[in-house]
């Protein structure tokens, strides 16, 4: 079992309040005002502008070469992402400049702020606990819902679906189970270390679910 695994299992029903949100279950069935996505989505740039700062901070925390790399290309994903966001706002006639000078909500300004002040202030672990309901919550998500695009090839939020089954999106998820288990380290956490671990994992992913929230 990955440490990925304990921490979904210990914080299951925070966990499934995130990835079977209700905005999940109406954008999957296409019941999602478009209002309430394009709401979601502008919040979302800020937020991955933020993220893209608290995976520099992962960069500056490493201390291999390997471990550079591995920040690196979790960086590189997180500004591949917002090709999303850059052309579906251009195509809704919203100017990089008024994206850009679109105000963050607080669910924003609190889990971007939460994360890099996990990343000043805890370890390389701490860090890459608090991001990986993002990572690895998307690529469940976004594995979840893909059937809705063979029942309908014209489902209006194919875009944002594909972005998150994309193999890149995919392998980038799995790597990150992986890398989780290796800054953990041989042999099994203390009881005290899990709970740090947990509690992070928990406050992340009630983060995830208020972000849902805050679009509808
Ligand atoms: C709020 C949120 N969480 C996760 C992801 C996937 N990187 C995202 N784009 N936005």
């Amino acid at each position: 079992m990955t440490l990925f695994h304990d921490l979904k299992e210990a914080n299951l029903e925070v966990w499934q309040s995130y990835t079977r949100h209700e905005f999940i279950r109406k954008l999957a069935d296409e019941s999602l005002e478009l209002a309430a996505f394009q709401r979601y989505l502008i919040q979302d740039y800020h937020f991955l502008i933020h993220f893209a700062r608290a995976y520099g901070l992962a960069v500056y925390k490493q201390t291999t070469l390997e471990g550079i790399q591995h920040s690196m290309d979790g960086l590189k994903n997180i500004v591949w992402e917002t090709g999303l966001h850059t052309s579906m706002t251009a195509e809704w006639g919203i100017s990089p400049e008024e994206l850009n000078a679109t105000p963050e909500d607080l669910g924003t300004v609190a889990y971007t702020r939460y994360v890099i002040d996990t990343a000043v202030t805890g370890t390389l672990l701490d860090l890459y606990v608090s991001l990986s309901p993002c990572l690895i919550g998307y690529a469940e998500i976004g594995a979840e819902i893909a059937h809705v695009l063979e029942d309908n090839p014209d489902h209006p939020y194919r875009q944002w679906i594909e972005t998150y089954i994309d193999p890149q999106f995919v392998k980038a998820s799995e790597e990150e189970i992986k890398n989780l288990d290796t800054l953990a380290g041989e042999g099994p956490l203390s009881e005290q270390r899990f709970a740090e671990l947990s509690r992070i994992f928990a406050t992340a992913s009630r983060l995830e679910a208020e972000f849902w929230q805050q679009a509808l």
